[in-house]
């Protein structure tokens, strides 16, 4: 009987135990605020608009293009999300050796794109939480910094490449600190 009971307490565990890793495997990221990466993901490509380009050169330097120009190159949520996708791209770049930023047009950048801030403070959880969260995602230094530009810098910082902002124009809010995460500007 106490064997039989002892069985099914185990099997029990066990059963729970992959349950929770099995949750844990559909939702990679379940950070302090608990939302899920997805979520995020989700809420950031509903801002979409503009785009993070990409040319590697065979020098073996990068041309990453802020392009929202009708902005003056705002940082969209779906911008947010490329901008991940192409420094992932860079840091698995092995002749990769140098990068310039720039913005499309005769601006850097005008930081994030104040259409999603104001339309996110105005849902339940405000822009910069979601934005928090997924600089979290970025960066995992996040729980030190709370901040998404500060997510943005050592995204940039880690790579290793030498980085340049070409600033032509204005760099404001996100876009100056942008320029900050470069080793020269
Ligand atoms: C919370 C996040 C925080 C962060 O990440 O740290 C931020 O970055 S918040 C955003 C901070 N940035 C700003 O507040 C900049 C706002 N923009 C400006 O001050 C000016 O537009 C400018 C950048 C100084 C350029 O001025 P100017 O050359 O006179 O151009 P216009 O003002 O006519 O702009 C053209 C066009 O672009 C739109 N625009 C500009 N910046 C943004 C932006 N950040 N988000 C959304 N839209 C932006 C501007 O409204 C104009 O649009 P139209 O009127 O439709 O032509």
């Amino acid at each position: 009987m106490a064997a039989s009971l002892w069985k099914n307490l185990l099997q029990t565990t066990k059963d729970r135990i992959l349950q929770i890793l099995q949750q844990r495997r559909a939702s990679l990221y379940i950070g302090a605020h608990g939302y899920e990466e997805e979520l995020i993901k989700k809420k950031l490509q509903q801002f979409a608009g503009g785009s993070i380009n990409l040319s590697k050169e065979d020098s073996g330097i990068g041309i990453l293009t802020l392009n929202n120009p009708k902005l003056m190159n705002a940082f969209t949520g779906t911008m947010m999300l490329e901008l991940q996708e192409r420094v992932t791209e860079l840091e698995n770049w092995k002749d990769g050796k140098g990068l310039i930023i720039y913005g499309a047009g005769n601006t850097f950048c005008s930081g994030s794109d104040l259409n999603a801030v104001k339309a996110i403070s105005n849902s339940q959880a405000r822009w910069d939480e979601y934005v928090h969260v997924y600089a979290k995602h970025l960066n995992q230094t996040y729980e030190k910094t709370k901040s998404i530009n500060f997510g943005y810098k050592t995204l940039l910082c880690r790579l290793p490449l030498i980085s340049v902002a070409l600033v032509q124009g204005k760099a404001v809010g996100g876009g100056a600190e942008l320029t900050t995460a470069c080793d020269f500007r």
